[in-house]
């Protein structure tokens, strides 16, 4: 049967802004277009990605995590293409299963790319996620922006970073334009750019470029990121010190608190909303050009 409408919510954690589609059996078909369509701040929803919220045992790249989480995150940045996790993403897909009663707050699994996610859903409103650990590749990369170059480190949290450290946050412009690194085989499949400035012990502010999204006001897998290359710039590497250090990191939409565990292991917490529900018809989805 041929459906008339289909259901959308809109969502954001620290202002990093979803478009959620519920599509529990898979059926509806999120092409690239399809996905910028919806993302189009103005001739569609609007968005910085889609969450496409699928049941594992329906989608083919989560079959396999089924047993383990009910739900798979099949997200996608707004120019259509796909990654292999969203920090902020998941806490707003945590939120949106709680929302709609597939979950009661407290803890809970949710599927990506980038594997199993344990989620906690407190009551303060504030949802932690264990993101697992980071990969730090050795070589050293550089990034430019304009006429300005700098030294960056290659932390990868799943989805691939650059975490450059600035003298201020405005020497990067407007980021209109993904900022240029090398060498070229650090990434790939592209990167996110982070720019970090200190704001006291413990305590940055950055600003991203995302890979497949433009500027954002808020990345929770570079907050990682950048926490993760603080701590060690910082020497305070919890697998040497033995202890665990949290880092709170600013962004333009809001703030992120990560922690570093002895083991390696990467938490964060911070918000996520649910602020709007709606209906479209799916053949808008198809129109080959913009109206
Ligand atoms: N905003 C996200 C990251 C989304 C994916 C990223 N643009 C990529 O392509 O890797 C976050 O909160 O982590």
């Amino acid at each position: 049967m041929t459906q008339t409408s289909l259901s959308f919510l809109k969502g954001h954690g620290t202002e990093n802004d979803f478009v959620i589609v519920p599509d529990p059996d898979n059926a509806v078909e999120l092409t690239p277009a399809a996905v910028a369509r919806l993302c189009d701040r103005r001739a569609g929803i609007g968005a910085d990605g889609v969450l496409h919220v699928v049941r594992s045992a329906a989608h083919p790249e989560a079959a396999h995590m089924a047993g383990e989480a009910e739900w798979f995150m099949d997200y996608r940045n707004s120019d259509g293409s796909v990654a292999e996790m969203c920090g902020n993403g998941v806490r707003v897909f945590a939120r949106y299963l709680e929302h709609a009663g597939h979950a009661e707050p407290g803890d809970l699994a949710v599927a990506t790319r980038g594997g199993v996610k344990h989620v906690h859903l407190d009551k303060s409103g504030d949802v932690t996620v264990s993101m697992g650990r980071a990969a730090l590749p050795d070589e050293q990369v550089t990034v430019v922006v304009g006429d300005r170059a700098w030294p960056a480190r290659n932390v990868n949290m799943g989805n691939p970073h650059a975490v450059a450290f600035v003298e201020s946050l405005d020497h990067a412009g407007k980021l209109l334009e993904a900022p240029r690194y090398s060498p070229a085989e650090a990434y790939p499949a592209g990167v996110n750019v982070e720019f970090v400035v200190d704001r006291g012990p413990r305590h940055v502010a950055m600003r991203v470029h995302e890979r497949g999204s433009g500027e954002t006001r808020s990345c929770g897998t570079g907050a990682c990121a950048v926490a993760v290359a603080a701590i060690r710039r910082d020497g305070l590497d919890p697998a040497a010190t033995g202890a665990p250090v949290t880092y709170t990191v600013d962004l333009p939409g809001g703030t992120l608190y990560i922690t570093e565990h002895p083991d390696g292991r990467i938490d964060m917490t911070g918000p996520a909303v649910i602020v709007a529900a709606g209906e479209f018809d799916p053949s808008w989805l198809k129109e080959t050009a913009f109206a």
